[in-house]
C-alpha cells in the first residue's frame, strides 16, 4: 500500500490564494465594509477622550457633552451594522468556497486512475474526503472571514494609537512583542504536529475499516485479539499526536493572554508621565488605553483561528495532495483502425522501477481465444490489466488498432476491451443505473435483452422492474446474480475483446456452472484473453501464452507446446497427474 501524497506549503498557499481570488469581489466588499466598521469603532474612544478633555478643561457645556455622547452612540450603531454586513458577506463567501473545495476534491478523487485507488489505503482517501475536506470547508466558512475582519480591525486600532501619540504607539508595540515570538515558536511546530495528527487519524480509520470489512474472516480465524491490539496501537498513536498539539496550544495561549494586558499597563504608565509633564492630554491617554483594550478582541480572534488555520492547513495539504497524482489522461482521440491488439516491449513496475514485467511482446489475433498461463506471480494479472487499459506500461506499448489502449477515453475504451474479474461491484442504485454505466444511451429494451443474454431470469421478477433499488435497503443480489449483472454490463458495452481473470473462481460449483454458461454467452463472437488457472481452459483455447517471472516464455497451440516439451508441457504433465 502506498500512502497518498501530501501537498507542500507553497502548493497549499497557492491553492488557498486561488480560492480567495476566485471570489475576489466578495473579499474586497468584506474588507471594505469592515474597514468602515473599524473606523466607526475607533471614533468611540476618541470621542470619549474629547469628553474627558472638555470636562477637565473646564469648558464643558451639557449640550457639547450630549452631542459627543450622541456621536458615540451613532458610531457604535454604525459599527455594529457595518460589522454584521461584513460578516454576512464573509459567510456567504465562505459557504461558496467550501462548496468549491468539496467539488474539487470529488472531481479529483473520481479522476484518480483505478490503479492508484487500488493501491492506497481506503481509510486514507475516506478520511481526506470527510474529515479533512470538512475541516477546510469550515475554515473557509468561519475562519477566513473572521481572520480578515480581525486583521483589519487590529491594524486600524494600532494606526489610531500611533496617530494619537507615536511614543505611546511604540510602547504598545513593544508590549505586544511577546505575541509574535510565541506564535513563531508555535507555528514552527504546529504543521508537523497537525500532519501527524491527521495521519494517525487516517491509520485509525483504515484499521477500523479493514476490521469491519473482514469481520467474518476475523471471527472465523479467531483474530479478535490481534485486531484489538492493532486498533489499540492506532488509538495510542492518535492519542499521542493529539497530546502533542494540545501541548503546543497550552504554551501559546497563556503567553498571549498575558501579552494583551502588558501594553495597556505600559501605556497608562508612560501616558501618565506624559500627562504630568503636560505633553499629552488626559483624554488622549484614556483613548490610547481604551484602544489597546479593544485590540484584545481582534487579536484573540486571530489567534484562536490561527490554531484552526494550522490544523486545517494540514488538512488542506492532505486534500490538495490528490493534485499531485497524474490523472488518467486521454491521449487518443481517433478510434482504433481495427481490433488487433499489439504488445511491444512492455515493462511494468508497481513500485519505483522494480519491474514485474520485463519486456513482453505479444500479438492477439482478432477473434481468437488466447489462454495466459504460468505460475503464481508470473505477471498474468498484471498483463491482463494492461491489456484492458486499467494501467499504463512503464515502458513499451500496448495498442489496439494502432492506438494506445490506456490513452483511450472511457466510452471508446469499453467498446474495445473489458476486464472481467471475480469482483463485481453492485452500486446502491436502481438496476437500470447499475447497467447504463456501461452504455449510457441504452434503452430499457436493450437492458432487458442484455440481462436475458446472461440468463438473469431473476430480473423478470423484480418488484419494480428496472427501477428496483439494489444494495442497502434495496434488493441484495447473491454472488451469481451480481456476476450476471456485471456480465450484462459487458454485453451492453459490447467490446470486441474480453480479458477474463479468475472470473468464476469464487463461485461454488453449482453456481459456477450457471456462471460459466452466462459467460459463454457473453464471450460469443469476441476475442477472449483468459488468465487460466485450470489448464483445461488452456487446452480448449486457440493459443496458449506461457508466462514465467514477468516474461512470455512460450506461445503456441496446446498441441505444439506439449510437443515442444518445455514449461507448458511440464505444467500439463503435472496437472494431469
Ligand atoms: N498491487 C501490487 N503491488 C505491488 N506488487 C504487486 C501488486 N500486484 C502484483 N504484484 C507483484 O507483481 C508480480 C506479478 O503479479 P501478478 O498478480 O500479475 O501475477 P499472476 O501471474 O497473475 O499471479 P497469480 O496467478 O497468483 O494471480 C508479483 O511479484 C506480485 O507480487
Amino acid at each position: 500500500m502506498t500512502a497518498l501524497p501530501i501537498a507542500g506549503r507553497a502548493h497549499v498557499r497557492r491553492a488557498a490564494g486561488r480560492l480567495i481570488a476566485d471570489d475576489r469581489r466578495a473579499v474586497v466588499l468584506m474588507v471594505l465594509l469592515n474597514a468602515l466598521a473599524a473606523v466607526a469603532g475607533l471614533a468611540g474612544p476618541w470621542l470619549l477622550g474629547r469628553i474627558i478633555d472638555t470636562v477637565t478643561g473646564g469648558r464643558a457645556s451639557v449640550t457639547a457633552v450630549d452631542q459627543l455622547a450622541l456621536a458615540i452612540l451613532l458610531c457604535t450603531v454604525a459599527q455594529i451594522v457595518l460589522a454584521r454586513s461584513a460578516l454576512a458577506v464573509g459567510y456567504r463567501f465562505g459557504e461558496r468556497t467550501a462548496a468549491r473545495v468539496r467539488e474539487r476534491f470529488l472531481d479529483r478523487a473520481l479522476a484518480l486512475p483505478a490503479a492508484v485507488i487500488e493501491r492506497v489505503p481506503a481509510g486514507d482517501l475516506t478520511a481526506r474526503g470527510t474529515g479533512d475536506v470538512g475541516a477546510v470547508a469550515s475554515t473557509m466558512r468561519d475562519a477566513i472571514p473572521e481572520v480578515l475582519i480581525a486583521a483589519v480591525q487590529a491594524l486600524f486600532v494600532l494606526v489610531a494609537v500611533f496617530l494619537l501619540d507615536p511614543l505611546l504607539g511604540g510602547v504598545a508595540l513593544l508590549g505586544l512583542s511577546a505575541i509574535p515570538v510565541a506564535t513563531r515558536w508555535y507555528l514552527r511546530r504546529a504543521r508537523t504536529a497537525y500532519l501527524a495528527e491527521g495521519a494517525a487519524g487516517s491509520v485509525l480509520a483504515d484499521e477500523l475499516a479493514s476490521t469491519i470489512a473482514g469481520t467474518r474472516t476475523v471471527e472465523a480465524l479467531g483474530l479478535q485479539k490481534r485486531r484489538l491490539l492493532v486498533a489499540d496501537a492506532a488509538i495510542a498513536q492518535a492519542r499521542r499526536t493529539r497530546l502533542r498539539t494540545l501541548f503546543l496550544r497550552s504554551v501559546l495561549f497563556p503567553v498571549v493572554d498575558v501579552s494583551y494586558v502588558v501594553p495597556v499597563v505600559a501605556v497608562l504608565l508612560v501616558g501618565g508621565g506624559l500627562y504630568i509633564n503636560g505633553s499629552l492630554t488626559l483624554g488622549a491617554v484614556a483613548a490610547c488605553a481604551l484602544y489597546l483594550r479593544q485590540l484584545a478582541v481582534p487579536l484573540d480572534a486571530i489567534l484562536i483561528w490561527l490554531e484552526q488555520l494550522q490544523s486545517s492547513g494540514a488538512s488542506f495539504a492532505r486534500v490538495e495532495g490528490l493534485a499531485a497524482i497524474p490523472r488518467a489522461v486521454v491521449t487518443e482521440r481517433t478510434p482504433p483502425a481495427d481490433d488487433r491488439i499489439e504488445v511491444r516491449g512492455v515493462r511494468y513496475a508497481y513500485e519505483g522501477d522494480r519491474d514485474v514485467l520485463h519486456g513482453v511482446d505479444l500479438t492477439v489475433r482478432p477473434g481468437e481465444r488466447l489462454a495466459l498461463v504460468g505460475p503464481s506471480g508470473a505477471g498474468k494479472s498484471t498483463l491482463g490489466r494492461l491489456l484492458a487499459g486499467v494501467d499504463r506500461p512503464r515502458a513499451g506499448t500496448l495498442t489496439v488498432g494502432g492506438v494506445a489502449i490506456a490513452g483511450l477515453p472511457p466510452d471508446l475504451l469499453r467498446r474495445q476491451v473489458v476486464l472481467v474479474t471475480q469482483e463485481h461491484h453492485v452500486f446502491r442504485d436502481a438496476v437500470r443505473d447499475n447497467l447504463t454505466l456501461a452504455a449510457p444511451d441504452a434503452s430499457d429494451d436493450d437492458l432487458r435483452a442484455a440481462l436475458a443474454v446472461v440468463g438473469a431470469d431473476w430480473a423478470d421478477e423484480l418488484p419494480d422492474g428496472l427501477d428496483t433499488p439494489l444494495g442497502g435497503a434495496g434488493l441484495t443480489l447473491n454472488g451469481a446474480q451480481a456476476q450476471q449483472l456485471a456480465l450484462a454490463r459487458v454485453v451492453l458495452a459490447d467490446p470486441h475483446t474480453v480479458v477474463l481473470d479468475e472470473a468464476t473462481a469464487l463461485l461454488d460449483p453449482t453456481t459456477a456452472r450457471a456462471a460459466e454458461r452466462s459467460l459463454a454467452a457473453v464471450l460469443h463472437d469476441r476475442t477472449v484473453i483468459a488468465i487460466a488457472h485450470r489448464l483445461q481452459t488452456a487446452h480448449d483455447a486457440d493459443r496458449v501464452a506461457v508466462m514465467a517471472a514477468g516474461r512470455l516464455v512460450e506461445l503456441g497451440t496446446h498441441d505444439e507446446l506439449v510437443a515442444a516439451g518445455g514449461t507448458y508441457a511440464d505444467l500439463w504433465r503435472t496437472w494431469h497427474g
